[in-house]
């Protein structure tokens, strides 16, 4: 009898232990290469916090982990919290194409559902998702992207003038033009999604016109221009992501409670609300036209819902705040990137300027700024986007147990898919750990043979728009990069975003001259929030021709 009650207790003292060791051990998947002693309970938690604060950037940590521990690596974040980072350019894309296996990760969709619970991004890929996906898809069709481009040049110009006005002020000193660009792409942004721009940028020429700019701690001219209550509580709002938060969940109940964030969701609510009704009503009275006429995407939205697919209006504003969201910051950011290779390239804007002066008829259309009829622009933006790595990097869950290069992920495991293979050079993807796990991997990817090339030895962290040319045409697969992701669930603006940077880079090159900016302005350092955006972004334009321009 008491042999049977102490082997009840040693099997019951087993178990408790199993369970406590279960508890305080930081989990991860055997065999998977990761950073030695976590901490237990916290597995690398204090480690991934220290290095984001230190360098402000998840993308430094995760393209760091990459580099340190190779093409697919793990980082412990404690007990059943197990991010996967995987930096092999090919497993990447096959990992983006397997759709019955990695969905949109939660880390995703759980940032964005308190501000847009029911927009695409904060879905995974559900009825819901394809629904919107369907009713808004054509609104990045050709057809009406080429129709927006007259709105576009006309925002174009007033940012021309601006930088015309800031030039006339500044006596020859730089400015950061981050500001000037987030309100030029607001602009776009808002003429596009409700058909009237907020007249942001015009508003800014006329405040520099009718003032005296200060002189910045670095002798920069800072100029006193104030964006309207609309556009400070939309970067409010978009601020209010928790996307650096330890405990999202902890800091989306503070905000939910702030009068301060509720304020501002009023106001650009408020405001969307206003927009609808008067969408309503002109669909109302042009009737089946409607659809036919609709030339912004609240009116799409709105003309299709009178043939029956419908949204419920708090589906329809979020996925019309989605633009703003989505579609400002991103493009401003890339934008400012631009500037500061421009300043440091001058080389390059030479030969933009006389490949543009060559190519581009008046007034710009869409087919004129395609790769086709204007290679070198395509070049350009494709290694602005390439080299700003402005969204850092992506993620995805898997759905189901699935191998990912010979390794078993389970269900729920999020697969991190840093920027750092953007930069893989031949023979060398950027990854470059101790032998072992550098092994050959044929064999245990589970993509198709690779179609995109290797970037030159040495030459992944440069600017040289010339690595996407051969033959005077432009190669979409020179290399690889993906800064909109990939598969079905990559980013929703991209023809949106791509025909936007063109435009302004191509009409921007062909107004100005970007003059090289002193040392002290020039830093590449990032700081991130959604977006990795550069701590300075100073430029000095001159008009053409430029008297500090060598050609
Ligand atoms: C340079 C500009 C932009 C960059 C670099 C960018 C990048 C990205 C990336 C990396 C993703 C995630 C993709 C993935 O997980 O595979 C994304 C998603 C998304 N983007 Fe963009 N984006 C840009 C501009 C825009 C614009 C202009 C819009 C809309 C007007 C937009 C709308 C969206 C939406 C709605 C999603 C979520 C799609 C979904 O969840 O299915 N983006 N973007």
């Amino acid at each position: 009898m008491l042999s049977l009650i102490l082997l009840g207790v040693a099997a019951l003292t087993y178990l408790f232990r199993r369970c406590i060791l279960a508890l305080i051990t930081p989990g991860g998947i055997p065999g998977l290469p990761s950073y030695p002693d976590p901490i237990p309970i916290f597995g690398d938690l204090p480690r991934v916090v220290k290095s984001v604060k230190a360098n402000h950037s998840f993308r430094i940590f995760f393209d760091g982990v990459g580099k340190d521990l190779g093409p697919i690596a793990q980082v412990k974040l404690g007990p059943g919290t197990t991010f996967v980072i995987l930096s092999d350019y090919q497993e990447i894309e096959s990992v983006f194409a397997r759709h019955a296996d990695f969905d949109r990760a939660a880390q995703t969709t759980e940032i964005f559902d308190l501000l847009i619970p029911t927009a695409q991004i904060s879905q995974r890929t559900n009825t819901m998702w394809k629904h919107h996906r369907r009713l808004i898809g054509s609104a990045m069709s050709t057809k009406y992207l080429g129709m927006t481009v007259p709105r576009a040049n006309e925002a174009v110009d007033e940012l021309v003038d601006l930088f015309e006005a800031k030039i006339d002020k500044s006596e020859g000193k730089p400015w950061q033009v981050e500001g000037d660009m987030i309100a030029a792409t607001m602009d776009v942004i808002c003429g596009m999604a409700f058909g009237d721009s907020w007249g942001i940028v015009r508003d800014f020429a006329r405040e520099v016109r009718s003032s005296t700019p200060k002189n910045g701690t670095l002798d920069e001219a800072i100029f006193a221009t104030e964006m309207p209550p609309l556009a400070v509580s939309t970067i409010a709002l978009l601020d209010s992501v928790p996307v650096q938060a330890t405990f999202p969940r902890l800091t989306k109940l503070q905000t939910r409670l702030s009068p301060t964030y509720n304020r501002h969701r009023r106001l650009v609510f408020g405001y969307i609300d206003t927009k609808l009704a008067e969408a309503r009503n002109r669909a109302a009275s042009l009737g089946e036209a409607a659809v036919e006429l609709a030339d912004n995407t609240l009116d799409m939205m709105v003309a299709r819902e009178m043939r029956g697919d419908t949204m419920t209006d708090a589906e329809l504003k979020d996925e019309i705040f989605l633009y703003l969201v989505a579609g400002t910051e991103t493009s401003a950011v890339t934008m400012s990137w631009w500037f500061k290779f421009m300043t440091n390239h001058p080389d390059v804007q030479h030969k933009l300027r006389h490949h543009l002066q060559e190519r581009l008829p008046q007034p710009v259309t869409a087919e004129s700024l395609s790769p086709l009829n204007a290679p070198y622009l395509e070049a350009v933006v494709q290694e602005t986007l390439r080299l700003s790595r402005t969204a850092g990097g992506t993620t995805r869950q898997a759905k189901r147990d699935t191998v990912v290069l010979g390794h078993v992920l389970p269900k729920g495991t999020t697969v991190v898919i840093p920027s750092a293979f953007q930069t893989e050079e031949e023979g060398k993807p950027a990854w470059s750990g101790p032998p072992d796990q550098t092994t050959n991997l044929d064999g245990l990817r589970s993509g198709e043979a690779r179609k995109v090339g290797y970037w030159a030895k040495g030459t992944g962290l440069k600017f040289d728009p010339d690595r996407w040319m051969r033959d005077g045409q432009f190669d979409a697969n020179a290399g690889p990069s993906a800064p909109f992701g990939l598969g079905q669930r990559g980013c929703f603006g991209k023809n949106l975003a791509l025909l936007e940077l063109r435009l302004l880079i191509a009409r921007l090159t062909l107004a100005f001259y970007f003059a090289p900016v002193e040392d002290r302005h020039n830093s590449m350092e990032i700081w991130e929030t959604i977006t990795g955006h550069p701590r300075q972004s100073f430029i000095r334009p001159e008009r053409w021709p430029s008297a500090e321009s060598t050609v």
